[in-house]
Parts: structure tokens; C-alpha cells; sequence
């Protein structure tokens, strides 16, 4: 698996600003759209593109476009919801499925708890999007689910990383069979006792949208 930090100035400051504790939700939810957009180029390298001939008003010539089928984005509700404009801002052509996970606490495994994805994902890249990769449950669950609907080309997009969920995803993932990305603003230091990363930021979920 594809590993990026993209250790960005302006990355880590708006990070350092969303790990804040005195940080309010508006503000969160502003950061969390930047970072996203910053992200974003970084995680549409390998988009996939195909040769467009043009005419400028000068002359004949070659560009590029995005191919079709279009990339699928995945955000994982909630907290993947705070990540979505910014991606989409970037990727306004690009379609747009859901999946609603949420990690039990006390036993740190995820549950799925709603989808509306396209059936058929054969010939598609998809980018899915959660700010946080802890255990990495909840992503491996969300990468397999695309694999079995026949996803060619995966990036995950997280704003932090904790080493065990990476070595977690490297291990279940490793026999994809197709390529599988992540791209991270940070990879922490580890996570805490309770699951949680650290020094992290806290329940991105709540963060942006309120304890529910
Ligand atoms: O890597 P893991 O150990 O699976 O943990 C990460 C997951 O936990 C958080 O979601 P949460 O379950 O809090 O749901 P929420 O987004 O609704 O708050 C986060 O947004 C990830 O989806
Ligand atoms: O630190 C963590 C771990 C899982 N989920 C979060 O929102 N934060
Ligand atoms: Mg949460």
C-alpha cells in the first residue's frame, strides 16, 4: 500500500489549529474543507485522465480530461461529511456515494449502518474520505465493502493517521489485488489506551457537529 504524508506547511498549520481544543465547531468544520481541498491535490495524482483536442484562439492542441467513468467519493459518515466539499470543490464532475459507519466504543469495532453506493464499481476509482484512520477498522470495513462491489483503484483520504491503523490496513488489505492508496495530513505518534489517537484531536465526529 501506497503511503503519502503530505507534509505541507499550510497543511500542518491549519492541522495544528483543528487539533486545538479551544477550537469551536465553525471553525473546525472550515478547517477540516481546507485541509480537504490541500489534500485533495495531493490524493488526484494518479487520477485518471485521457488526451482532449482543443482549439485556443491561437492554435489547434492537445489537453487532457478527466476519463469516464468519473471517480466516485466516498465520504464515511459523519465525520467524512466535514471532508466532503472540499473534495468536491476540487472534483466537481465526480459523483458522490455514502456509507454510514460507527466504531463501538467499548469494543472498537465498526458497525455499518447505512450505504447508497452505485452496485457496480468495476473500472472505478474511489476516493474515500474520514478524517480519522485510529484501529482502521472502520476503513478496512468500508475499502473491503468497495472491493466486493468491484472498485479497481482506492484512495483513502485522512487528515490523521495513527501507525497501528496504517499497519492494520497493510495487513488486511494486502491482497486487494488493486491499488490501494492513503493519503494523510499526519501520521501520529499512537493510539491511547480507549482507541483514541494520539495527541489526535479528539472525536472528529463530535468536533464538527456536537456530541449526539
Ligand atoms: O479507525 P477506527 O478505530 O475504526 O476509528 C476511526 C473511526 O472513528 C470515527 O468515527 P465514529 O465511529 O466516531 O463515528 P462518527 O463519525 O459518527 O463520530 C472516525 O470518523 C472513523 O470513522
Ligand atoms: O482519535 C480518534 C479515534 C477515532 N475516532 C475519532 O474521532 N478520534
Ligand atoms: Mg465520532
Amino acid at each position: 500500500m501506497r503511503v503519502h504524508v503530505a507534509d505541507h506547511p499550510l497543511i500542518a498549520h491549519k492541522l495544528t489549529y483543528l487539533r486545538d481544543k479551544r477550537t469551536d465547531s465553525p471553525t473546525f468544520r472550515r478547517l477540516a474543507e481546507e485541509l480537504m481541498t490541500l489534500l485533495a491535490y495531493e490524493a488526484t495524482r494518479d487520477v485518471r485522465v485521457e488526451p482532449f483536442e482543443i482549439e485556443t484562439p491561437v492554435a489547434p492542441t492537445t489537453g487532457i480530461k478527466l476519463s469516464n467513468p468519473k471517480p466516485l467519493i466516498v465520504p464515511i459518515l459523519r465525520a467524512g461529511l466535514g471532508m466532503l466539499e472540499g473534495m468536491v470543490r476540487l472534483l466537481p464532475s465526480a459523483e458522490v456515494g455514502f456509507l454510514g459507519m460507527q466504531r463501538n466504543e467499548e469494543t472498537l469495532e465498526a458497525i455499518t449502518y447505512a450505504n447508497r453506493l452505485p452496485d457496480d464499481l468495476s473500472g472505478r476509482q474511489v476516493y474515500v474520505l474520514d478524517p480519522m484512520l485510529a484501529t482502521g477498522g472502520s476503513m478496512i470495513d468500508a475499502i473491503r465493502f468497495l472491493l466486493e462491489r468491484g472498485a479497481d483503484d482506492i484512495t483513502a483520504v485522512t487528515l490523521l493517521a495513527a501507525p497501528e491503523g496504517i499497519a492494520a490496513m497493510e495487513t488486511a488489505l494486502a491482497d486487494a489485488g488493486v491499488p490501494v492508496q492513503l493519503v494523510t495530513g499526519s501520521i501520529d505518534e499512537r493510539l491511547n489506551e480507549v482507541g483514541y489517537i494520539v495527541p489526535g484531536l479528539g472525536d472528529a465526529g463530535d468536533r464538527l457537529y456536537g456530541v449526539v
